[in-house]
């Protein structure tokens, strides 16, 4: 697996970063820096290489990055996030994206997507279909991913921002939810409850290693004694604005496009 990830640090106003279900609580702009810094420092010690995408800081959420586009295989489907406050944020994660040489597609108006919705594993691309993503704008996302073999469903998302703030996938497959905000688990075949909120949210960094948030200790020791390595970082001041360890990075992790330059 190729180790390149996409992150953007974190703005001058990230304290004014939207909250939707969560209540507002102070966010220190300052620590939340030095978090995330440890977050890009966890991905180097891990053999991660990482690319920063130009800021934008005009845009307080900017640093959640993945937010701004779906990348599978050779292809970068550039978002239309669905709050409008976020969409400046797509340029810069284009323009590095077609500097990498990946093949750029859009999701076009009127319809909206936020890459934290797209939960992709082995073929499959579960799409959450909840405040900031529309049914139509799946339908776009099939026909830029049908091609390259994968099978793209729409999962209801009511109760939290984004699917990926409720499920995300260990790196067997199997998909691991907080319940009180999982709408549907019979949408996965294998699916098992975690203990804690942020214990739901791993990146997957190798197949024996998946990277999560220091507020889950219970739910990193069940994947402990399931044989996988866990590195933690802590994402407070982050997770205050219901940012999660998924949504600071894009994991460039598909075949190279023939323009493929890995710089
Ligand atoms: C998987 N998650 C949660 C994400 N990919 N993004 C979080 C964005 C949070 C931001 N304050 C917002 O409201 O847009």
């Amino acid at each position: 697996m190729r180790k390149l990830a996409l992150v953007r640090r974190p703005g001058p106003r990230v304290a004014e970063g939207l909250v939707t279900h969560l209540e507002r609580s102070p966010v220190d702009p300052d620590l939340a820096l030095r978090q995330w810094q440890g977050y890009v420092d966890a991905l180097h010690a891990e053999g991660w290489r990482t690319i920063e995408v130009p800021p934008a800081d005009d845009c307080p959420d900017a640093v959640f990055v993945e937010d701004t586009v779906v990348v599978y295989g050779d292809v970068a489907v550039i978002s239309r996030p669905g709050a409008d406050e976020r969409k400046p944020e797509t340029a810069g994660t284009e323009q590095e994206l077609r500097g990498l040489g990946y093949r750029i597609e859009h999701i076009e108006a009127p319809e909206t997507l936020d890459g934290g919705d797209v939960l992709k594993h082995d073929g499959t691309v579960w799409v959450g279909l909840g405040g900031r993503t529309t049914p139509g704008a799946v339908d776009q996302l099939r026909t830029h991913l049908a091609p390259l073999g994968a099978v793209v469903v729409g999962v209801p998302l009511a109760k939290v921002l984004h699917l990926k703030s409720a499920v995300t996938a260990l790196p067997d497959g199997t998909v691991i939810g907080w319940d009180p905000v999982v709408d549907d688990a019979s949408v996965w075949e294998r699916y098992e409850s975690v203990p804690e909120e942020p214990g739901c949210h791993v990146v997957v960094l190798d197949e024996s290693t998946v990277l999560m948030s220091s507020a889950a200790p219970r739910t990193r020791a069940r994947f402990e004694e399931r044989g996988l390595r866990v590195v933690a970082v802590d994402i407070g001041e982050l997770e205050k604005l219901e940012g999660c360890v998924t949504c600071l990075s894009v994991r460039l992790r598909g075949a190279p496009g023939p323009t493929w330059d890995p710089r």
